[in-house]
């Protein structure tokens, strides 16, 4: 028999099969979102509560009794005295029985029991330790769990800013990287795209944290290294097509918001003039860009082809911003890519961690469509190597975690173009499950992701939300309980909304977060104020 807390109300009421209505004690606090075991002699149920208002016996809106009591002393005891809470509660899940509750049941608090033998039962499942143990069930020490089997699924992180998204994502990551299944330590292959740097430091000061079950921990960055824990990010252009290559060179021109298309039609025919297995030679060296360019300047095809001079010149500005950029500011072309099919094998035997530091330090200048072509490149080495191994007889499992997803699965609403990275990530996601590549996906802005991209995600993490965001989380999520939407908006941090096949939980729940001072230290954490200014700055 499942375990159960302190008795702190009783049932009065049930309404439509799964809703029922009931008395708990003032003395509890409570949350809309939270769980109860609702206790029918020996039939147990679990509750959540939808609402709930204090009520007092010598509140009755017809007669203003109240009014006339309010000026005595002793009135503010006296309302106290008879004071409960008038909960609206729904049945989510009933242990080895079909009926409801009826009046007179006991609404009970969560247990603090959480053993093994009392998670299987409560969630319903054979072997817990094939669970993650993610926070803890909102108002109780349960904790969440993840079922792994449902990764590939892909996952969405949404929040507000400063509402604990990059938390959350470290949490998981150490929660991911310390996976002990069947007796054996492991953890689940990751390259994360880092915007900020929240997660610099699993690769140094706190690697400890990260390597429970991994053996290989990397981090890269688009200028000089500065130690041995950091490796120069380099991509291989020869997995591009003419088409992708010439749209991204036009559109770094013009800043990434738009592409001339006569212009990039001329740069394609160019390029598809060579061989793929030339392309790091041709666009990724000075000489070969100086070699395209002579090309396009003396071609007699070009003018018969119907581009005026007036385009050509165009391009081979363009071919100028990009050498620039590209390749003697960036050096980001190689032959050798530092991330490549090879690196990818390595990151899935040792149960690697690759994390791509977009942040200011890792990437200084770095703009919006460069990170765009790397994430691209990413993307289509991920997917050549899965479907590989795949069709090799071998099952493998990347994940691919990318914040600020807006940036490159942006939805018609979001002004910035990113046909190099949509095409991509769109294929992983709709390939993802059968090859093995589980997206996560972290936004501030989840209106702001590519509508399509958003429903193929399955399992969701929602930290507060702004208001406008409400019907995009509604409507990807499949909908959540009015008790959960309705708090959304204010939500504190360190609580989630944890929704989808993940969960063991099979509904929408709501979870804190436990706070760890290690994993709370990280580049994007903010520290209080009021202490960074009375610190001794001699120091
Ligand atoms: N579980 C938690 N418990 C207590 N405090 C937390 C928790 N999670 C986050 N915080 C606090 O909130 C701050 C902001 O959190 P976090 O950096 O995760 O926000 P964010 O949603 O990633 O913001 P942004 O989008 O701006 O990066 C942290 O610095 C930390 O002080």
């Amino acid at each position: 028999m499942l375990a159960e807390g302190k008795t702190i109300g009783i049932v009065l009421q049930k309404s439509e099969a799964n809703s029922i209505q009931g008395l708990i004690t003032p003395e509890y606090e409570v949350s809309p979102g939270q769980l109860f075991l609702i206790k029918d002699n020996n039939k147990l149920s679990l509750a959540r509560l939808e609402n709930y208002e204090y009520i007092n016996e010598f509140y009755d809106e017809k007669i203003p009794i109240v009014k006339n009591i309010l000026s005595e002393n002793t009135s503010f005891d006296l309302l106290n005295m008879n004071t409960v809470i008038k909960a609206e509660m729904s049945i989510i899940k009933r242990y080895g029985h079909n009926s409801s509750p009826m009046p007179g049941s006991l609404i009970k608090a969560l247990p603090e029991e959480k053993d093994e033998n009392f998670l299987s039962e409560f969630y319903g499942v054979k072997n817990v330790s094939d669970y993650v143990k993610y926070g803890r069930l909102a108002g109780s020490d349960i904790p969440l769990l993840l079922d792994l089997n449902s990764v590939t699924m892909h996952v969405g992180i949404f929040g507000e800013t400063g509402s604990g998204k990059s938390y959350d994502m470290r949490y998981l990551i150490y929660l991911l990287s310390n996976l002990k299944i069947m007796g054996k330590n492991t953890a689940l292959p990751m390259i994360i795209i880092d915007a900020n740097g929240d997660y610099a430091d699993f690769a140094t000061i706190n690697m400890d944290l990260v390597s429970g079950g991994r053996k290989w921990i990397k981090k890269y960055v688009i200028r000089e290294p500065k130690s041995d824990t950091e490796t120069r990010l380099t991509i291989d252009l020869s997995l591009f097509t003419p088409k992708d290559l010439a749209d991204f060179i036009i559109s770094l021109k013009y800043g990434g918001n738009e592409i001339n298309s006569l212009q990039s039609n001329l740069l394609d025919y160019v390029i598809s003039q060579h061989d793929q297995k030339e392309y790091n030679n041709l666009l990724g060296k000075e000489e070969g860009i100086s070699l395209i360019q002579q090309e396009i300047s003396s071609n007699q095809n070009i003018k018969e082809l119907g581009f005026s001079s007036s385009t050509a010149r165009a391009v081979i500005s363009a071919l100028e911003i990009f050498k620039d950029r590209i390749i003697k500011r960036y050096k980001l072309v190689s032959n050798s890519s530092s991330i490549n099919e090879q690196i990818l094998d390595v990151i899935w035997k040792e149960k690697g961690l690759a994390i791509i530091d977009f942040s200011a330090d890792g990437s200084p200048g770095v703009d919006i469509p460069t990170k765009q072509l790397i994430v691209s490149y990413i993307s289509r080495l991920l997917l050549n190597y899965l479907t590989k191994a795949k069709y090799s007889g071998s099952q493998r499992l990347i994940a691919f975690v990318i914040e600020e997803a807006q940036n490159y699965i942006p939805s018609n609403d979001y002004p910035i173009s990113a046909n190099i990275t949509k095409e991509s990530l769109v294929t992983l996601a709709t390939q993802g499950r059968k090859f093995g590549v589980s997206l996560f996906l972290v936004s501030q802005r989840p209106a702001f992701v590519d509508k399509y991209v958003l429903s193929m995600l399955n399992t969701f993490f929602f930290h507060r939300i702004y208001h406008e965001d409400l019907k995009y989380v509604m409507s990807a999520s499949g909908g959540l309980p009015e008790s959960l939407a309705k708090g959304l908006t204010s939500l504190d941090t360190g609580y989630v909304i944890v929704s989808g096949l993940m969960s063991a939980l099979k509904v929408p729940a709501l979870v804190r977060i436990p706070w760890d001072p290690r994993l709370g230290s990280y580049a994007g954490s903010v520290e209080r104020i009021d202490r960074v200014l009375i610190e001794d700055s001699s120091k």
